[in-house]
């Protein structure tokens, strides 16, 4: 499966900027921008095993395509939510549970990068992923 392996994070575009937008402190988002970011993603027909790591956390999680799930972000916001595949992109489209914004993410794999973009009240941002 496409997702299916080990993504270090190498690169982040307007990332800070969009972590200001989502509300997290100035430190926060410090230590967001070199969090080192790994995620393991092992996917078996239209269910999702992720194993992610980073600076602030370890956490195992699943989801289904298409099935709502909810999910606690590195900072304690929970959003709830769906992640579903058109052609090779992985969209999600997520809700904060504590003031009802939408959270847009999409994922897709090109070649040996892992591109997560994200958006939220206007605000864009970039991840880009090596294959490890
Ligand atoms: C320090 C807080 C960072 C928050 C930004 C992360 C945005 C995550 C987008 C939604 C992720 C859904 C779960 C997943 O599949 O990884």
């Amino acid at each position: 499966m496409t997702f299916n392996g080990s993504w270090k994070v190498e690169q982040s575009e307007n990332f800070a900027n969009f972590l200001e937008q989502m509300g997290i402190n100035v430190v926060k988002r410090k230590l967001a921008e070199h969090d080192n970011m790994k995620l393991i993603i092992e996917q078996t027909g239209d269910n999702f095993h992720i194993k992610e790591s980073s600076t602030f956390r370890k956490k195992d999680f699943n989801f289904t395509l298409g099935v709502p799930f909810e999910h606690e972000l590195a900072d304690g916001t929970v959003i709830e939510g769906t992640w579903v595949l058109e052609g090779n992109t992985l969209k999600g489209n997520f809700t904060r549970k504590d003031n009802g914004k939408t959270l847009l993410t999409n994922r897709e794999v090109t070649g040996n990068e892992l591109v997560q973009t994200y958006s939220y009240d206007g605000v864009t941002a970039k991840r880009i992923f090596k294959k490890v």
